[in-house]
């Protein structure tokens, strides 16, 4: 076999930045191909010093992706769990945070919400109130402050992120960059790095990157974003994406039931015995629609 064997650690439209050992190579995929993701394990051809183009890409452990009508847009390959990361203030989307639940959920992907901001005492009731929801699912939830308590953020966070690759992903606002410099040490000269790399100097563009602490932990940081589409779930993923929806799966009247308007329907019955959060029916029906819509890939 030629090639060196490396870890995507940064994605910029068609550009790829490739960590091999102690170097890192800007890569490109041959021809139009962009289906290379943030994370995954690539085997390159070194065209010239510190530059190669990508052969192939290793089987996937797990693929994170987001959706619209038309096509995929990978998030990360082979994260092994996801931290959402959500505040006190500004207030952030239960849409949001649950779409990445379900996107988790379908990839097989372990997923955790981080409370931060709970420095601000006046908003944090509040904002307990919105995640017990999630911790009710029994998604875990952890609470930090990056800003006054620093030292605990990284006591309670980096235990679990050991040997595991994590991405961490949240609205714009929520302190995620802030975790991010707590987590991992030196993350601004990595980044500057990265992006002088990818973006030849340009002012930089939010884009996807991996920090490797050590042999075998990832952290993987993510733009913020407004939207997280899942037109690719099919409405199998999709009910057994909702967690809550599992015990009462089976036991509808009809084996084809949609869970949508049918009588006796399990699952509006738990709705209407409020075993299910209406929101999260209505977000199913939401995303329903969406598969229903899909167009391209
Ligand atoms: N009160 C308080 N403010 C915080 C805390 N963590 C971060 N902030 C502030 O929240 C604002 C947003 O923090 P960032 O770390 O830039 O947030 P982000 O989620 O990365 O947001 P974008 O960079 O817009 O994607 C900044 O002004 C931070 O100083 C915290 O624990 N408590
Ligand atoms: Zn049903």
């Amino acid at each position: 076999m030629t090639g060196k064997i490396g870890t995507v650690i940064a994605a910029h439209g068609r550009h790829y930045l490739v960590q091999v050992d102690d170097i890192r190579l800007q890569c490109v995929t041959r021809g139009k191909k962009s289906d290379v993701a943030v994370g995954d394990i690539v085997r390159i051809k070194e065209t010239s010093p510190n530059q190669g183009v990508i052969e192939s890409i290793g089987e996937r452990k797990t693929l994170l992706y987001r959706s619209d009508q038309y096509k995929s847009k990978l998030l990360a390959a082979n994260v092994t769990q996801l931290f959402i990361v959500v505040a006190t203030e500004p207030g952030f989307s239960d849409d949001l945070v649950s779409r990445a639940l379900i996107a988790a959920e379908a990839a097989g992907i372990a997923a955790h919400i981080v409370l931060n901001k709970t420095d601000v005492a006046e908003l944090l009731p509040k904002a307990r109130e919105r995640v017990a929801l999630y911790a009710s699912l029994g998604y875990p939830v952890h609470e930090v402050s990056a800003r006054s308590a620093p030292d605990a953020a990284c006591d309670t966070l980096l235990p679990l992120m050991r040997s595991q690759s994590s991405i961490l992903i949240g609205q714009s606002g929520m302190g995620k960059s802030s975790l991010i410099n707590l987590l991992v040490p030196d993350a601004d000269i990595a980044t500057r790095e990265i992006s002088a790399a990818l973006d030849s100097g340009k002012h930089t563009t939010t884009f996807t990157r991996l920090y490797a602490i050590g042999r075998d932990t990832a952290i993987i940081d993510s733009p913020g974003f407004q939207e997280f589409g899942l037109y690719h779930l099919s409405e199998g993923m999709l009910e057994r994406a909702f967690r809550e929806f599992g015990q009462h799966l089976g036991h509808c009247r009809f084996y084809n039931c949609h869970h949508l308007t049918e009588p006796g329907c399990a699952v509006l019955a738990a709705v209407d015995a409020n075993a299910i959060a209406p929101m999260r029916h209505a977000l199913y029906q939401q995303l329903l629609h969406e598969s229903s819509q899909k167009i391209g890939y």
